[in-house]
């Protein structure tokens, strides 16, 4: 669907619901992104934040109600999934294939695998690697990556392609501590170079507050509550701490730890 059909919007989710069996998960969800908003989608565990991610991937279609994406979408999830016989950049030119999207026609038919082969997809890939900081491994195996680097290899296979929406799944779930801070810095610095709408979903309430323009609250199957931290970088500690406060105790928690 053209952009200007969503108003300026990347993103319109109306009554959407997901069940599995008897069990509920999506529950007449309303959803907007707007174009280039970084938004962070937070919940306790089981409330459904990786279900409405797959659902905006177009990797899920048992759905009631509507889901639709303007553009391009692309994924990086916690666990890198990169191909152990492809050296590096070969791994980022697999971005260049078109996934599935909530609106669009099935890629598997529609967009064969991207060929490596190609002197601009070299190019492309290379490109993409400059901007995570990896150009000097794009010769590498993935086995001889670090866990940082494994998910900077993911985050370049995702921007390829230069996506109207980038879907992130706790990207940054598995890293060390001084890694995952580092990870923020890189993709706070992407995301105001190319701008794309983000959907961050995240257990960390910290990350949210820190990178987001808008942080959501998914509770009983729909959104319960939303947040916009001050829009200056870095936000000041004060209001951080205020705002996490309060989204703590809309995840029924009362100290940084939730589950
Ligand atoms: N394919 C499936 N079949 C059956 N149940 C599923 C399926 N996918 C998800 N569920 C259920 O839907 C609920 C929501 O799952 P989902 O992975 O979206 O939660 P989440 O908020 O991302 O959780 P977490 O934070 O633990 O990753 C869970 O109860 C899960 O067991």
């Amino acid at each position: 669907m053209a952009g200007d059909e969503l108003t300026g919007n990347t993103v319109r989710v109306r009554s959407l619901s997901r069940s599995f069996g008897s069990r509920t998960v999506l529950a007449d969800l309303d959803l907007d992104i707007a174009r280039g908003e970084f938004v962070a989608l937070l919940g306790r565990s089981g409330s459904g934040k990786s279900t409405l991610l797959r659902i905006l991937a177009g990797l899920d279609r048992e759905i009631t109600g509507t889901a639709t994406v303007a553009g391009t979408v692309s994924v990086a999830f916690q666990q890198p999934r990169l191909l152990p016989w492809r050296r590096v950049w070969r791994n980022v030119v697999i971005g260049l294939r078109v996934p599935a999207t909530s609106n669009g026609s099935s890629p598997e038919t529609a967009n064969p695998p991207a060929d490596p082969s190609r002197p601009r997809n070299h190019a492309l890939a290379l490109r993409a690697l400059g901007e995570v900081g990896l150009s000097d491994l794009a010769e590498a195996w993935p086995r001889t990556l670090s866990g940082g680097e494994a998910q900077r290899l993911s985050l370049a296979r995702a921007l390829v392609r230069e996506p109207d929406l980038l879907l992130l799944d706790e990207p940054f779930g598995a890293l060390d501590a001084l890694t995952r801070l580092t990870m923020h810095r890189l993709v706070e610095n992407l995301w105001q170079h190319h701008h794309p709408s983000i959907l961050l979903v995240t257990h960390d309430v910290d990350e949210a507050l820190s990178l987001a323009d808008r942080v959501l609250v998914l509770d009983a199957g729909r959104i319960g509550a939303e947040y916009r931290p001050a829009r200056e970088r870095p936000r000041r500690i004060a209001d951080h701490l205020e705002l996490r406060a309060e989204v703590l105790t809309d995840l029924g928690v009362t100290d940084s730890a939730y589950s």
